[in-house]
């Protein structure tokens, strides 16, 4: 063929192509057309009122599912099976964010989630799966624009030189985090289809993609098990209020709309956090031996019965005795069931006592009044309040920091006297109420909760940015998934909390979760190589042993400037940034934001903050300590000596840091550089 005739074949092809894909909306708006008047006719066609209201949330779900972005592609792949294959032979299917039929039922695109999807993302020259063609598309806002194939059937494949894939990991970022469906790797994709009663822990280097990995394995389990997790919950756990905003838009971009985000300080918050602990006792605070320490403080509230308990209905007076109490006691308190739980037990047995009394009496069973009456009774609930007594969770840790002696016999043998010292040096109010509570007594007061009462858990939950979480933390989490999976993602080398993980093993294990397989991650598909070349310096000062990571971008710049006034060097890098696409994030120590914010206006430079990723300022100015997991193509840090010396950890936070970049560092100082750098 000349080349002029294969041009023309393939713009036939794209022509084609385009076809399709005008179609595929078509059928896509009349699929929504059709959700929408079933939607408005629900009420009508369920029998009662609680089958509308299901039928109704179902049909407002599925609309909302079935929305068209017309800027994100219905499809971008195409699969071409082989002659042999014994399913799908000569077939081809399009591959894309949703299912997509056509009037009389037909797949016009096919779920990225479906089973044979799973060959996009899997096949190889070497293991082609069918497949003989596999063609990838390239979108411009919306319009098709090309294709690219990889005839597996000859041994063609692009692998990672896709022209496709690098357009999409270079292209410039603006706005919040996007889903990348049309380019999961085949290491990614064996995490997100990982089944949903496996617990896996992902291991990777900054810009590995744990963040896609986790978001696209919960829309993947969704999609395969979605009336089980629809009724259980999916939850995802990240580090702060931007970072959730920077990913929130990723699922329902998938169509699932219905997954809750939190912080882990969102899930503990029984309590207002109105105090701050010294380091030394957050640090106490969040030991796992607290929570042996709360188990048996809730353990020494049950006491022994010292009197029979003597109470009328008022034609009768009955007697329980000593024995018979000890034995109820005893066997509800062998039971380990949640505090609250074990106290009404103990009522219902002793109201059974009584009932088998009356019945020995009157020959009769009384009736659930009457049984309900003796459960309220003065001396039945006195007796309770004196082996078990109500108690609030709240009121539980309070005792424990107040009274020297609780403290003494819970803590014996775990906890130093200086330690319980350090405990009670916080100096809480006079009453629960009247206490300043501390972000880490919330995580403690979720623990005595998680004692007195059994809480709701997930079906499975991702936990980004794991390394971070102290033991305690972990636990709150394990309480959320005891009967569920978890997805934990995180890189120990970006650990900035005083406790972070130096172990996943550790971290399982108060997870709950001791059998998850540890996966490593190691391609980077956001810091470009010389960029990890130079923040790899800081790894062997880090003391954590994680494989480093190796870029799949060549692009990319770092510039490292001595500067004499700051705040003039990172205007003037700013203004230099803004002239090439996408996003610019100026990140310093927390306390040096506010003053280049003020300059940066000053300058006629509009700034957003980090949790605003609807802004129209494309610069954002990050104080060091909330930048993980977020990433800007023009990245200038601003005095790394200061961001090390904020902190403990300073030097994992200026790892994070100077990890953010997509496209260009630039390193700006006045002190010298911190000393693995310097080298
Ligand atoms: N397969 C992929 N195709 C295209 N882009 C990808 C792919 N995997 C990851 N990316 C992009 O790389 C960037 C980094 O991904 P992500 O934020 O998930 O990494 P991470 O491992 O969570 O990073 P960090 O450790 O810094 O939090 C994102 O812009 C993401 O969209």
């Amino acid at each position: 063929m000349t080349l002029h005739a294969q041009e023309q074949t393939l713009d036939a092809e794209l022509v084609a192509e385009r076809d399709h894909l005008a179609a595929s909306r078509a059928a896509l708006a009349r699929m929504r057309e059709r959700a929408e008047a079933l939607f408005a006719t629900g009420d009508k066609v369920a029998g009662d009122a609680y089958t509308a209201e299901q039928l109704g949330r179902h049909m407002a779900r599925r609309v909302k599912e079935l929305a068209d972005d017309p800027t994100t592609p219905l499809f971008f792949g195409r699969l071409d099976f082989g002659e042999s294959d014994p399913d799908h032979a000569g077939r081809e299917y399009h591959v894309g964010r949703r299912h997509v039929t056509d009037e009389l039922g037909e797949p016009m695109v096919l779920d990225w989630r479906a089973p044979i999807s799973r060959s996009f993302y899997r096949a190889s020259a070497r293991d082609p799966q069918g497949v003989a063609v596999r063609r990838r598309f390239g979108f411009s806002a919306g319009v098709l624009t090309s294709f690219e194939d990889e005839h597996l059937d000859r041994g063609e494949e692009l692998g990672t030189a896709s022209r496709i894939l690098t357009a999409e990991i270079e292209r410039p970022r603006v706005g919040p985090m996007r889903d990348i469906v049309a380019t999961i790797q085949p290491e990614q994709d064996e995490l997100v289809r990982a089944d949903l009663a496996d617990s896996i822990c992902v291991q990777g280097a900054p810009g590995t993609g744990k963040t896609a990995v986790g978001l696209h394995r919960a829309a993947y389990l969704l999609y395969l098990h979605r009336e089980r997790l629809r009724r259980s919950g999916v939850l995802i756990v990240g580090p702060n209020r931007a970072f959730l905003s920077y990913i929130a838009a990723v699922l329902p971009a998938l169509g699932e709309v219905e997954v809750e985000q939190a912080t882990v300080e969102d899930l503990v918050a029984r309590v207002p956090v109105r105090g701050v602990d010294a380091p030394a006792v957050a640090a106490l605070k969040h030991d796992a031996r607290m929570a042996e320490v709360l188990r048996r403080a809730v353990d020494g509230r049950i006491g022994a019965p010292t009197e029979p308990i003597m109470v009328s209905d008022g034609s009768f007076r009955w007697r329980i005795g000593l024995d018979p109490l000890h034995r109820v006691v005893e066997e509800t308190r062998r039971e380990r069931l949640p505090y609250a739980t074990g106290r009404e037990r103990v009522r219902a047995r002793v109201v059974g006592l009584l009932q088998r009394q009356s019945e020995a009496r009157r020959a009769e069973s009384p009736g659930d009044a009457w049984l309900r009456r003796m459960g309220k009774a003065k001396p039945v609930t006195a007796f309770l309040d004196a082996v078990w007594p109500a108690l609030t969770p709240e009121g539980l840790l309070h005792t424990l920091l107040t009274d020297p002696e609780a403290l003494a016999t819970a803590a014996d043998g775990l906890l130093t006297a200086e330690e319980q010292e350090l405990l009670r040096s916080a100096k809480p109010g006079r009453t629960p109420k009247a206490t300043k509570w501390t972000a880490a007594d919330a995580v403690l007061i979720d623990e005595a909760a998680g004692l007195i009462e059994r809480a709701a858990g997930f079906g499975h939950v991702v936990v980004d940015e794991a390394q971070d979480l102290s033991p305690m933390q972990c636990r709150a989490i394990a309480r959320r998934s005891e009967h569920g999976s978890i997805t934990l993602l995180g890189d120990l080398a970006q650990g900035t909390a005083p406790w972070a993980a130096t172990d996943w093993r550790e971290s399982l294990v108060h997870l709950g979760k001791p059998d998850a397989v540890v996966v490593p991650l190691s391609v980077g598909f956001r810091v470009p190589a010389a960029v990890v070349a130079f923040a790899n310096r800081l790894l062997p000062a880090l003391a954590v042993d994680v494989p480093p990571a190796e870029s799949l971008r060549r692009d990319g710049t770092l510039a490292v400037r001595t500067v004499d006034d700051l705040v003039a060097a990172t205007v003037a890098e700013v203004r230099a940034a803004l002239a090439h696409d996408g996003s610019v994030g100026v990140i310093a120590a927390d306390d040096a934001v506010e003053r280049l914010r003020a300059a940066l206006a000053e300058a006629g430079v509009a700034t957003a903050t980090a949790d605003d990723v609807a802004a129209a300022a494309r610069v954002t100015v990050v104080p060091a300590t909330l930048v993980k997991g977020l990433e800007y193509d023009h990245v200038v840090v601003v005095e790394p000596a200061a961001i090390v010396a904020a902190e403990p950890r300073g030097l994992h936070r200026l790892y994070v840091v100077l990890t953010r970049a997509v496209s260009r560092l630039a390193v700006l100082h006045r002190d010298p550089l911190p000393d693995p750098l310097a080298a």
